[in-house]
């Protein structure tokens, strides 16, 4: 008995310490949980903060990159507008300095102008010279046209060339003789020889050799322009034995162009010359004089009508009807010549007459008449008859009408029978005193035709001999008024022509003052259109100005923007890193706490472990002196069998009974308590009355304890001790399985926590102590904000979680 109650006291005492250990326990496992749910809200903020810090850095890298490109545009216009200004400014330099030049200009321009009207005074002095100058021309061109007149009146009115036409081939090879002598040709002598002994001379104003051509022959002639253009009737034929070259002298060939052409070349060339002073009307008509019969060449209509030669009121000749073509220049006087040329009268042998009629400014009217006489022959050389001999008789009429009125004029007689053939009549007004002759006498060199030639060269000596008055202008009488007020003008602009020299001077001058006068304008409306080009640009400087203003404006104020985001931004960018210096105290702080936990977890885990041991070393101890006891007992009984009666023995045999219902409640109740603590969820209201009648072993009836007796014998033949430590490691166990649900739910519930750690399945099996979860979750930067929700609605952490039960239950726990 006495050992008995030793060892009741020593299991006291065991039980008494094993439930210090577990109370020690349980606070070791309280603080463990609260310092958890500290962490886990350290935890939850610094998640929060990561979040909100996350956020900041993205609305930071988002200004910074909006920061960034407003600079990038406020550098690239700032560029821009640089250059503008640039270009601008060197724009307004190089405008300021034409506008320096015009002005320079301008002012030289004005200071010139005192050396302008100086320039005007002496151009107008050059004037007043010019018309005292225009004056003495008049005055000399008067006495020069007298001079001239005079010298033409000396050379006679009526003057003769005589010209020989060259042998032709057949006559050079035929070896005809010759019977002309040009030795004395140009003394105006020619020598005929006759007979072959005697030689005739013959002097005429010139002599022409056959080697001399038309532009010798028209130089001689020239001067008769002169005199048409100054108003004289002028008079140029030819006359001549036919086949002599009447016509080659008078025409000529398209490459050898004869008196005709030439003198009408001359005439406009004068004329253009002239122009300026003098305005000509030039017509030309061309007509025919063939059996006494005046026939226009020019006539359009096939029959002409029958054309007579009437006298003006001023005494003029001229034929009412005829055509008369203007012609501006040679080459419509050609082309009329062509069609006057061409309407003749084929075969014809008559005279052709060319009229210029002239009027000038002057009111002066002359007359050039260009006559190719027909062949001068005998009628008996001809020989022939019928039309022909009439053409011929009438060819002859024609010239001896002529020779009678040359006659009549040599010897001065009072009547001069002009009327006695239609070319004399017709040549009336531009034969005769009060006009100029020339005439043309064609011989043949041949020997056999001498006879002619020597008619011809008599016929030509009459004419020359003829001396006619002094030649008078042909003045239109209807236009004489006109003329007596046009006189002074007239002479005026004959002075101009003369002082060539000094009115080009006066010109240039005139020139030069108009050019400066022009180049001031110029400047001026160049300094006009620079001014306003330079007020423009001032415009659009100022404009630019103003906006380089305003674009300087609105920089500034996005540099304030700018200074004001990036002070936002250090403010933001300090409160991130005092918050991730929190965040790292905090996570110092918990490592540090996690440290002291896992530590003090460590020195609990190891104290249990050193009570574990304690415990199996006197549970060892315990069964070694259960087993003692046991041995004793059974010595005893074995020793009262022997000694004492049955009597003895039965009592002692019920006091063991006693001792080991006794031993059997308390084990009972040491086993029933886990097994209600383990099963609470399937555990009714009923159990717990019974497991609360269970706990005190003096309420229960006996049936009860022995019905338990009888359940638990087979416990009770195995060790108490070793159930407990069954019980230690279903607590170990359970543990285990919350670090597993715990580190699950968060995994489950923290949807930013790294895939890899979300995969519940794989980390379904795995056993994860509570501080390597910690250690993880305080790694991961991911939010994990749901996670104390998700904790606090999960049953199973309710369930296995001791701190939310009620401190009975959590005793009651780790009791076992
Ligand atoms: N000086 C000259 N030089 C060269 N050839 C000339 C010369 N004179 C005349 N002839 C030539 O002589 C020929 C006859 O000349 P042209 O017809 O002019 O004579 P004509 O006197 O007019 O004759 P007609 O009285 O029959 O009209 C032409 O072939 C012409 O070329």
């Amino acid at each position: 008995m006495i050992s008995t109650d030793k060892y009741e006291k020593k299991i006291a005492e065991l039980k008494t310490q094993c439930q210090l250990k577990t109370d020690e326990c349980h606070e070791a496992w309280m603080s463990l949980t609260g310092a958890s749910e500290q962490l886990e809200k350290v935890r939850m903020e610094l998640d929060d903060k990561f979040l909100q810090y996350h956020y900041l850095d993205q609305a930071m890298e988002e200004q910074a990159a909006n920061l960034r490109d407003i600079c990038s545009r406020y550098e690239h216009d700032k560029r821009l507008w640089a250059a503008l200004v640039d270009d601008l400014e060197k724009k307004v330099k190089n405008m300021k300095q034409e506008h320096c030049q015009l002005t320079r200009e301008a002012y030289e321009c004005f200071d010139s102008i005192p050396e302008l009207s100086k320039m005007v005074f002496a151009v107008q002095a050059l004037v007043a010279q010019c018309d005292a100058l225009k004056l003495k021309f008049s005055e000399e061109q008067a006495k020069r046209k007298m001079l001239y007149n005079q010298i033409q009146e000396a050379k006679g009115n009526i003057r003769v060339f005589c010209r020989c036409r060259p042998l032709r081939n057949e006559e050079m090879q035929s070896g005809f003789a010759t019977v002309t002598d040009f030795n004395a040709a140009n003394d105006g002598e020619l020598g005929i020889l006759s007979g072959g002994l005697t030689k005739k001379i013959f002097r005429f104003d010139r002599v022409y050799t056959p080697q001399d051509g038309q532009v010798n022959v028209f130089a001689d002639a020239s001067p008769m322009v002169v005199s048409v253009l100054d108003g004289y009737n002028v008079c140029i034929f030819a006359y001549g034995q036919t086949g002599t070259g009447k016509t080659f002298t008078m025409e000529g060939s398209e490459q050898n162009r004869g008196v005709n052409y030439r003198t009408l070349e001359q005439l406009f060339k004068i004329s253009e010359e002239r122009k300026e002073t003098f305005t000509y009307n030039i017509s030309i008509s061309v007509l025919e004089v063939y059996n006494e019969q005046i026939r226009d060449l020019l006539a359009t209509s096939p029959i002409s009508k029958k054309l007579e030669i009437r006298q003006a009121p001023e005494g003029a000749h001229h034929v009412p009807g005829i055509v008369e073509a203007k012609v501006g220049n040679i080459t419509e006087v050609w082309s009329v010549l062509q069609a006057g040329s061409n309407a003749r009268a084929v075969g014809s042998n008559n005279v052709n007459e060319y009229t210029k009629n002239l009027m000038t400014e002057e009111c002066t009217k002359s007359k050039l008449w260009l006559v190719d006489l027909a062949g001068s022959e005998r009628i008996a050389k001809t020989e022939v008859q019928g039309e022909r001999l009439k053409e011929a008789q009438n060819i002859n009429r024609s010239l001896s009408a002529l020779g009678d009125v040359i006659s009549a004029l040599a010897s001065k007689s009072s009547h001069i029978p002009y009327r006695n053939s239609k070319l004399t009549h017709l040549l009336q007004d531009s034969l005769g005193g009060d006009s100029k002759t020339l005439m043309f006498v064609q011989i043949s060199p041949l020997e056999q035709d001498l006879g002619e030639t020597i008619s011809s060269l008599n016929f030509a000596t009459r004419v020359r001999g003829v001396e006619l008055g002094p030649a008078r202008k042909q003045i239109d009488v209807g236009e004489l008024q006109k003329m007596k007020i046009m006189n002074k003008p007239v002479l005026k602009v004959l002075i101009i022509l003369k002082l060539d020299k000094a009115k080009q001077e006066v010109r240039s001058k005139d020139n030069a003052l108009w050019k400066l006068e022009e180049n001031l304008r110029n400047f001026e409306g160049k300094a006009k259109g620079k001014d306003q080009i330079c007020r423009i640009q001032q415009e659009k400087l100022s404009e630019l100005e103003g906006k380089i203003a305003s674009k300087t404006q609105l920089c500034k104020h996005l540099e304030k923007q700018l200074l004001q985001l990036s002070e936002g931004v250090n403010g933001k960018e300090e409160t991130c890193l005092s918050l991730q210096q929190k965040v790292k105290e905090l996570e110092n702080k918990l490592r540090a706490h996690e440290h002291a936990q896992s530590t003090t977890l460590q020195h609990k885990v190891c104290q249990v472990k050193e009570l574990e041991n304690k415990l199996k070393e006197r549970t060892q101890e315990f069964e070694r002196h259960s087993a003692m006891l046991n041995q004793k007992v059974i010595e005893l009984e074995n020793k009262l069998q022997m000694e004492g009666g049955n009597q003895g023995f039965q009592m002692l045999q019920r006091k063991m009974e006693e001792l080991e219902l006794k031993l059997r409640q308390q084990e009972q109740q040491e086993h029933m308590l886990p097994a209600c603590s383990a099963d609470k969820s399937g555990t009714t209201s009923n159990e717990r009355k019974a497991w609360s009648r269970v706990q005190t072993p003096g309420q229960m009836d006996p049936p009860s304890l022995r019905s338990l007796n009888s359940t638990n014998r087979a416990i009770n033949q195995e060790s108490v001790l070793l159930k407990g430590t069954d019980t230690l490691h279903q607590i170990r166990r359970r543990r285990g399985l919350q670090s597993i649900g715990t580190e699950n739910t968060f995994l489950a519930s923290s949807p930013l926590l790294d895939k890899r750690i979300l995969s519940s399945e794989s980390n379904k099996g795995r056993h994860i102590d509570q501080s390597k979860a910690l250690s993880r979750l305080t790694r991961s930067t991911k939010p994990a904000a749901t996670v104390h929700r998700a904790l606090s609605g999960s049953n199973l952490y309710k369930d296995q979680l001791p701190g939310n039960k009620d401190k009975y239950n959590k005793s009651k726990f780790w009791l076992r």
